[in-house]
């Protein structure tokens, strides 16, 4: 089928329209950040105006402020497979892998080791070196080739902390199979749900996933610097104390005791005061997604990065760039990438065009492709876009190879 056809086929081309995107913008990088839902522009508008400036104070009550976390916590869970109760919006990604680990840790005390692979997100990483040097080394970071993870599970590791799709390669872990032989290894796992949460179906409970964190600015479109979410299984909530032990995740936070009580259910893991505003943008962007059908999600995820390699086919036998994501769709998330020399100066000449994707060091040129706003006829127009950027060589140009702070 064409690309206009596949689109005039495509039962999520009515989402297009509720997001706002610039003219002339060819948007591939809602994997790093989501685009806006038009309704988010109206909704901060009435916090701003209405809840914060007429309701003041009274609007954590009457506004539901003081539920958002929860309330959007619960709407998340049905995204990804997770219960009421089991997931709670707040902090972000980094201080939630924090969290998390702290707690599965706890759960093992007799085990010293958190093991996860090698070129995972720095900041899942740099968590675990963080709580090496806050436990004096007695709990110590164990990295292995993405491949050696399960023949590394022995009786020494506490946690294994895994992302479900890899930042770089969009490579997706089976997370059943994967929680299973940690279970086997008497270990917990903490998975990152980052570029997974919209993306592609999860399912914590039939996984048996322990906890799980992931942002809120990616596939759920929740805004630049959205609140992120944290799940703890119904399981293993009574049995961990928090180690952010602020008064937000306190039993009654409002009895302004001298003594630290958690909270009974997920709400332990809260720390402090919601950021009201951020919250209200990731709900709009969390009931877009509510309205959507996953497995159609996931179907013209797919139907979009199988055009887009075919397409790329030539383009990488004639200029060189190497497939860096798996082939086989099962194991592929919902991005595209490939490895070029060039790569960070190809981008600039993409984003110049209008075609936005982004570059991951050294050599990673990155492709997100978010069903609910993009088309078939874009994904094609995209590779257009690259085969002139190469046969042109208009990518060679000095200020295409200046690095950004933000790449
Ligand atoms: C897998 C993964 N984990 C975590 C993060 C980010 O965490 P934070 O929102 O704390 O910056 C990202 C992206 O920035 C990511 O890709
Ligand atoms: N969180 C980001 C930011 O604050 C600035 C620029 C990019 C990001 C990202 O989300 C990067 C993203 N997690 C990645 O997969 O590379």
């Amino acid at each position: 089928m064409t690309p206009e056809q596949l689109d005039a086929a495509d039962p999520l081309a009515p989402f297009r329209d509720r997001f706002a995107l610039p003219e002339g913008v060819i948007y591939l990088d809602g994997n790093s950040l989501g685009a806006r839902p038009k309704a988010a522009a109206g909704r901060i508008a009435q916090v701003v105006e209405r809840e914060w400036g007429e309701g003041l104070i009274t609007s954590w009550n009457a506004a539901g402020w003081i539920e958002a976390p929860r309330r959007i916590g619960d709407k998340i869970a049905q995204l990804v497979g997770a219960g009421n109760g089991e997931m709670i919006a707040c902090d972000s990604t980094s201080v939630n892998i924090f969290k998390t680990l702290c707690a599965a840790l706890s759960l093992t005390p007799e085990r010293d080791t958190i093991l996860s692979e090698r070129g995972n997100f720095p900041t899942d990483i740099y968590m675990v070196q963080g709580i090496e040097a806050l436990t004096g080394r007695r709990i110590r970071q164990q990295l292995v080739e993405p491949g050696e993870v399960e023949g590394a599970m022995g009786d020494h590791v506490a946690v294994v902390l895994l992302t479900h799709v890899h930042y770089k390669t969009g490579r997706m872990r089976d997370m059943a199979l994967t929680t299973r032989l940690a279970h086997e290894a008497g270990a917990s796992i903490v998975w990152d749900l980052s570029h997974s949460a919209g993306a592609v179906p999860v399912d914590l409970t039939s996984a048996g996933a322990d906890f799980a964190v992931g942002c809120g600015y990616k596939y759920l479109n929740g805004g630049p610097g959205a609140p992120a979410f944290l799940f703890a299984a119904k399981r293993h909530q009574q049995k961990v104390m928090p180690a952010l032990s602020g008064w937000f995740g306190h039993a009654e936070p409002f009895a302004f005791d001298d003594q630290y009580r958690p909270a009974p259910g997920v709400e332990r893991f809260m720390v402090g005061t919601p950021p009201v505003l951020g919250m209200a943008a990731l709900e709009v962007g969390v009931d877009l997604f509510l309205e959507a059908d996953m497995a159609q999600v996931r179907s013209k995820s797919l139907s979009l990065s199988r055009l887009f390699i075919e397409r790329m086919k030539p383009l990488c036998a004639a200029h060189g760039f190497q497939l860096a994501s798996p082939e086989l769709e099962a194991e592929r998330g919902s991005q595209v990438s490939y490895r070029h020399p060039q790569g960070y100066a190809i981008m600039q000449a993409l984003i110049a065009r209008g075609v936005v994707g982004d570059f991951r060091a050294p050599d990673i040129l990155r492709f997100g492709f978010t069903p609910l706003y993009t088309s078939h006829v874009e994904v094609a127009a995209a590779v257009d876009h690259m085969a002139q950027v190469m046969e042109g060589g208009e990518w060679d140009r000095p200020e295409y190879k200046v690095r950004a702070a933000v790449t």
